[in-house]
Order: structure tokens, then sequence, then C-alpha cells
């Protein structure tokens, strides 16, 4: 187990807040990276995801003792299959409205909703990288739904609860989110 605190190679405020709640699940604390080092511009993304994450924990953990986590993420639709996965992020960046609805206005009226969420996560402890993934397989809900939490969370319907992510508590949560799930498998193998 870590005893030491574990920083964030990030620059998304709302991926530090969540991936901060899950770690405290197992009583770590997760810090930005820019809370002891001045921001770094990260390099361009341009590998897969596991490249990704561990590229930006390696450019954080060049440059401190302490563990550094990356990670990257995105999304899948079944409707639009050569779309988002990796790019997910530079996709909605070019948007000019809000991620959830540029979604919801892309599968309007479109009865093919799945919605795969993915977390890939790399951990670099010294010169040993540990590795996780999570995903959530779901349905992409008609309107948002949900405060519990915020971002994709409150579209991603799961039918067995007849519930949004955003609308459970969030230990419920990190049982169902493709990050939570990433967090306990990254647990295991610390
Ligand atoms: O690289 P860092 O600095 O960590 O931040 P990022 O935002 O670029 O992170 P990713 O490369 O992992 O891209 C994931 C993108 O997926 C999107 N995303 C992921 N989860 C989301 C959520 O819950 N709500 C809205 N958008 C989300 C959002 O556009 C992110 O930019």
């Amino acid at each position: 187990m870590l005893e030491q605190p574990i920083l964030l190679a990030s620059h998304n405020a709302g991926k530090l807040a969540e991936l901060q709640q899950l770690f405290a699940q197992y009583s770590i604390s997760l810090q930005g990276y820019t809370s002891q080092l001045a921001p770094i511009p990260f390099g361009l993304e341009g590998g897969d995801y596991w490249q990704n994450a561990t590229s930006k924990a390696a450019q954080v953990a060049v440059l401190t003792s302490l563990p550094v986590l990356g990670d990257d993420s995105g999304i899948d639709l079944a409707a639009f299959p050569n779309e988002f996965g990796v790019y997910t992020g530079r996709t909605l960046a070019r948007q000019a409205v809000a991620a959830n609805t540029y979604l919801l206005a892309r599968l309007r009226d479109n009865p093919q909703r799945q919605i795969t969420l993915h977390s890939y996560l790399v951990l670099q402890i010294g010169h040993r990288l540990v590795r996780a993934h999570g995903s959530l397989t779901a349905q992409v809900a008609l309107q948002e739904q949900g405060q519990l939490s915020g971002g994709f969370d409150r579209l991603v319907y799961i039918p067995e609860l007849g519930a949004t992510l955003a609308e459970l508590p969030a230990l419920q949560r990190a049982h169902y989110s493709q990050r939570g799930r990433a967090v306990a498998a990254l647990m295991q193998q610390i």
C-alpha cells in the first residue's frame, strides 16, 4: 500500500475531483501535479490510450520522486463506430457546445444508444509502471438525469439499475463507473 500521496498528471479538474474521491475510498491522497510543480504543456496525444496515459505520467514523473498517475479516457458509441474512441477529448473540444449537448444532438431520434466508457490508468512509481483499465457499457439517456455527479454521468443510464451514474451515491457509482473500476483494478496491484 502506498504511504505517499499520488500526483495526477492531468489538466482536467473534473478528472482530478473524480479520481480524488475514488482514491480516498482507499485512504490514498491524490493531488493535482500543479499543487507541487509548475504546469507543463503535455505533448500532443498521438498514441493509443495506454501510450497517452503512460506519456502523461512520465512527463511529470521526471520532475518528482512521488508516484504519478496518468489517465487517458474516451467513449465508444455503437451508433458511430468509427468516431470518438481515443480521439474523444479532441472531438469534443472542437464542438461549440458542451459535451452532453453535443452527444444528445448526435443521437437525437437514434434508437442505437449504446455507449462504452473507458478509463486507462498508468501509475508510475519510480521505474515501476502499474496499468489498469476500467470500462462501463450502458445507454445514453434521452436527457440529463441526476445531480450527484456531473459530466457524462448524467447521461450514462444503467438499465439494470434504472438510473444514471449521476443518480447513484458515490460508493455505488464507484462500483459501476469506468474510473471506479479502473481504480479498483489498479489497487489490486499495489
Ligand atoms: O489529458 P488530461 O489533462 O488528463 O485531460 P483531458 O480532458 O484531455 O483528458 P483525456 O485526454 O483523457 O480526454 C478525455 C476526454 O473525454 C471527455 N470526458 C471524459 N469523461 C467525461 C465526462 O464525465 N464528462 C464530459 N466529458 C468527459 C472530455 O472531453 C475529456 O477531455
